[in-house]
């Protein structure tokens, strides 16, 4: 007699176990290889990439490698050599880290146009949410979003940047709030996520906006998000979809948008409320960009009504520049619909995020440091006195300012991790030190590898920054506002790199790095010379804290889809004219 249940049973094992084989094998194959695509250079061998699911959402430990492995393990990933690579035995790509400038040119040098090495397709898919743009691109196609782009940034452009961000810090002082000689921050990023977003918002894309009104979706709907509020659930939701797993990737874009954002209110024990917020805001989002985009058309076929002078926000914002050149059709590189869209999107999210983050970690570090900030108050003082507002034409006399901004950048850069990947087979070149003369080598890499520009890794190694981990925006005075040295942005394409050596001023921009670097600087300089004029800025304590133990203790990193600082409790304390 058969005992089917016990057939069935064990034909389940069986089959349980071949599947379990094969997945092991297949793990094991793909481990050995991915030894091979490195070279065998030494370093982690952890379960999941610290770049992919579910790696990238576990907290870095002795077993895993998260998202802020290179901010845990600082003062030891690259205690033996300046790249270390990162092979993963279950899930992610076979990576190499570092932290060495040379290599970091190389990536980012041949990252454009041509080059070996290139962004990783599946690293740019979720920044194509609303359409191809200059981030999601390589080759070709990347060159022609930035020759239309690139003529949008311009002195034009910076000009009305300083004047508006100027206008933002009266407006903000004539509210009752601010009329006070003591203003409490609880967080600091209320006041600059708002700043960045009404600047980009008018500068970026002509709307208006005021810091009472600030721009929403939906101009004549009062209950519609603010473009802020929806921008705000849509980016974290592209932070997830960055890292989420292939397979979820290759599903219709519309589908894994939705999985990911019902994924993250579910994983955050959100109700179905907050469910549908995230799709509204994600709707409105959408409609609200289609629309700037028609709107700026037909201002742009139709001048009249619009403000000619040079300095209008209304003909020298990005958006509007951007339409105008792929409206005319005599030039040689022109964007669709889709494209504009694409990029529209892109400013928002690369433009917002990275600069508010980095000005709230400027003033936590200037509260930190009250030396540093009387400093910068007396500079500014000198510079432009009590009597008159700064212009855009003392941007350049500012340098204590775009410092101390710099320095926070370097702290928490914004884009910490560069991603790109070898597109065949190459060799890294890495020069000797030109201090010890030691260190020369040469670094095969198999085609696929991917080479990770571990930025806090960068920007805390002592062979470039004298005490990397000290809070000194002296390091970067007397470098000029506009020199390539200040790396927080990425790197130039080619010539000799060394932050050490801060003679060298000028190098030529990287092909890949930031193009909206100067429109956050200048809208830093003038925000930080504004505030740190009439205010001191000083930590909220908690109860038997003393301003010590709350510097000890502050800023710190808060990874998202860009690296930022935590909450910051501060207060602004109304100045006397001395
Ligand atoms: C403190 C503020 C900012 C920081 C630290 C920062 C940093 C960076 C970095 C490191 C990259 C290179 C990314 C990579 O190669 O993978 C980048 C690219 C980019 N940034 Fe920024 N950024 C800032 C502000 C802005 C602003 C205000 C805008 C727009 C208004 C902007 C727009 C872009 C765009 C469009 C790219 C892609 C460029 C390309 O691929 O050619 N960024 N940024």
């Amino acid at each position: 007699m058969f005992n089917s249940d016990l057939i069935g049973t064990s034909n389940a094992s069986i089959l349980s176990l071949s599947v379990l084989s094969i997945f092991v094998v297949s793990r094991v194959l793909r481990y050995v290889k991915g030894l091979q695509t490195v070279n065998h250079i030494p370093g982690y061998r952890p379960p999941f990439s610290p770049l992919d699911f579910p790696g990238v959402v576990l907290p870095t430990s002795w077993w895993n490698t998260g998202l802020d492995v290179h901010f845990e393990r600082r003062h030891d990933m690259y205690k033996e050599r300046e790249y270390i690579s990162i092979v993963p035995y279950i899930n992610g790509p076979i990576q190499i880290w570092t932290n060495n400038l040379d290599i970091a040119k190389q990536i980012e040098g041949g990252g454009g146009s041509r080059g070996v090495f290139q962004k990783p397709p599946e690293s740019m898919r979720a920044l194509r949410l609303w359409g191809p743009n200059l981030a999601a691109s390589n080759g070709e196609q990347w060159r022609k979003h930035r020759r239309v782009m690139g003529p949008a940034f311009n002195a034009k452009l910076y000009n009305v940047v300083w004047k508006k961000t100027q206008d933002i810090y009266r407006d903000m002082v004539s509210t009752e709030e601010w009329k006070k000689d003591e203003v409490s921050l609880e967080p600091v990023h209320s006041m600059t996520f708002k700043l960045a977003l009404i600047i980009l918002g008018s500068c970026g894309f002509g709307l208006p906006g005021s810091w009472s009104e600030p721009p929403r979706t939906q101009d004549d709907d009062p209950k519609a998000m603010t473009v802020q509020g929806a921008l705000r659930i849509v980016a974290d939701t592209v932070a997830l979809t960055l890292f989420a797993p292939g397979w979820v990737k290759s599903l219709p874009f519309k589908t894994l948008v939705l999985l990911v954002m019902i994924f993250s209110e579910v994983a955050q024990n959100r109700s179905n409320d907050r469910i549908q917020d995230s799709q509204r805001a994600y709707r409105q989002l959408s409609s609200f960009m289609k629309e700037q985009i028609a709107l700026r058309k037909s201002s742009v076929n139709s001048e009249s009504g619009v403000d000619q002078s040079d300095e209008s926000i209304a003909r020298n914002n990005v958006l509007t520049l951007l339409v105008q050149a792929s409206e005319n059709e005599e030039s040689k590189y022109q964007l669709d619909d889709d494209e504009l869209i694409g990029n529209v999107f892109l400013l928002l999210l690369a433009g917002h995020e990275t600069t508010a983050n980095a000005l709230a970690g400027t003033f936590g570090f200037l509260a930190a440091h009250p030396a540093v900030q009387q400093e910068l108050h007396d500079h500014i003082v000198e510079v432009v006195g009590h009597e008159r507002d700064p212009t855009f034409e003392d941007y350049n006399s500012l340098n204590k300012v775009m410092s101390a901004f710099i320095e926070a950048v370097r702290f928490f850069p914004g884009g910490h991790v560069l991603i790109r990947e070898a597109n065949e087979d190459t060799i890294l070149d890495i020069p000797a030190d030109p201090k010890t003369g030691k260190g020369k080598e040469s670094i095969p890499l198999r085609k696929g590898a991917q080479v990770v520009v571990d930025m806090i890794g960068i920007h805390r190694n002592p062979r470039y920054f004298d005490a990397p981990e000290e809070y000194r925006p002296s390091r970067w005075y007397n470098v000029p506002n506009d020199s390539d040295l200040f790396t927080g942005f990425s790197f130039g394409a080619s010539g000799v790199y060394n932050v050490a050596d801060l003679n060298l001023t000028s190098l030529p921009e990287g092909p890949r790095s930031c193009i909206g670097r100067k429109f956050a600087t200048v809208e830093a300089v003038c925000w930080l010379t504004m505030i740190l004029r009439d205010w001191e800025v000083r930590p909220s304590l908690k109860k038997g804290e003393t301003e010590s133990d709350w510097a000890q203790r502050n800023p710190i990193p808060n990874f998202s889809l860009t690296l930022g600082v935590g909450d910051l409790a501060l207060k602004f304390v109304r100045r006397s004219k001395e």
